[in-house]
C-alpha cells in the first residue's frame, strides 16, 4: 500500500507535501492583528463607498413610488414650513408615495412625521456630521451615510420626485443636483417643486435675469422648477407625473 501523502485544501485548491502553507486561511485572519493603518487608505474607503451603495439599494430596493422632501434642518415646529412640511408627508402617503428625507430635524423631521402618523413609509437617509445627532423620531426605515455622494444617489434613484420646501446650502445642493441631472437628460419625468414662493422667487427671478440673460442656462432649465405656496398642487403635480410614467 502507496505511503499516505500529506495535503491540506487551501479554499478550492489542493496541496500536498512540501507546498502546503504553515498555516491555515483562518489562522492568518484570526490569529493576529498585524498592521492596521491600511484601514484610512483610499482603497479600503473604495470599499465602504460600495458597502454603503450596497446597504442603501438592499434597504430601498422595494419601496415603491416615494418623493425625497428636502427643506431647512434650522426650522423648527416654530416655523410656518415646518406644518406646511407636515401636510405634504401626510398628502404624500394619502396618495401612495413613501417619504424619503434627510433624517435630520426640522423640515425633514416634518416631513416624516406627516408621513409616519399617515400610517406610510417615512424613510430617513441619515449623514455622519461633525455635530449629528441621529436621525429624527418619526423616521420608520432608516439608513445611516458616511458619504454624500453615496446617500445623494439614494434620493433620487429611489424617488419619482422632488418636494422643497425653504431651506439653506444643503437644500440648494439637492435642488441644484437634481436640476443638473435634469438638464444633462440623466434623469427625466422627474417633477422639482419649490414649495414656499416669497422664499424662491427671488432665486428664480434671479436666475432669469442674470444666467437666462447671460446666456448660462435656457429656458428650459427654469420651466423645470415649478414653484407653488399650495401642498395640494404640488402633490398633485406628482401624481400625475406617476400615471403618466405608468401610462
Ligand atoms: C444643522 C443641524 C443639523 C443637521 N442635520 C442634518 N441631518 C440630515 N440631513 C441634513 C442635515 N443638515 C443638512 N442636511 C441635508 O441638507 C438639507 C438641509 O440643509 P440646509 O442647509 O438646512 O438647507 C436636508 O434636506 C438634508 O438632506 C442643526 O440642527
Amino acid at each position: 500500500m502507496a505511503d499516505l501523502v500529506r495535503a491540506r485544501f487551501k479554499g478550492p485548491i489542493i496541496q500536498r507535501r512540501n507546498q502546503i502553507d504553515d498555516s491555515t486561511t483562518d489562522q492568518r485572519l484570526l490569529d493576529s492583528r498585524g498592521p492596521s493603518d491600511w484601514v484610512h487608505t483610499d482603497p479600503w474607503r473604495v470599499l465602504r463607498m460600495q458597502a454603503e451603495l450596497v446597504e442603501g439599494f438592499g434597504a430601498l430596493a422595494e419601496l415603491g413610488p416615494a418623493i425625497s422632501v428636502f427643506g431647512s434642518a434650522r426650522l423648527g415646529p416654530e416655523h410656518p414650513s415646518y406644518a406646511v412640511a407636515e401636510t405634504l408627508g401626510r398628502r404624500l402617503v394619502e396618495e401612495g408615495f413613501a417619504v424619503i428625507t434627510g433624517g435630520g430635524p426640522g423640515a425633514m423631521e416634518a416631513a416624516n412625521k406627516g408621513a409616519s402618523e399617515a400610517g406610510g413609509v417615512s424613510v430617513g437617509l441619515g449623514i455622519e456630521l461633525p455635530w449629528e445627532s441621529g436621525l429624527n423620531d418619526w423616521v420608520d426605515v432608516g439608513v445611516h451615510f458616511r458619504y454624500f455622494f453615496a446617500r445623494k444617489t439614494m434620493f433620487v434613484k429611489y424617488s419619482q420626485g422632488f418636494a422643497v420646501l425653504p431651506g439653506g446650502l444643503g437644500t440648494l445642493d439637492e435642488m441644484f443636483e437634481a436640476a443638473t441631472l435634469a438638464q444633462t437628460g440623466k434623469i427625466t419625468s422627474f417633477p422639482i417643486v419649490l414649495i414656499g414662493t416669497s422664499y424662491w422667487q427671488g432665486l428664480v427671478d434671479w436666475m432669469r435675469d442674470t444666467q437666462l440673460a447671460e446666456g448660462t442656462i435656457r429656458q428650459d432649465d427654469i420651466d423645470r422648477l415649478v414653484l407653488t405656496d399650495d401642498v395640494e398642487e404640488a402633490v398633485a403635480l406628482m401624481v400625475r407625473s406617476r400615471e403618466d410614467e405608468s401610462s
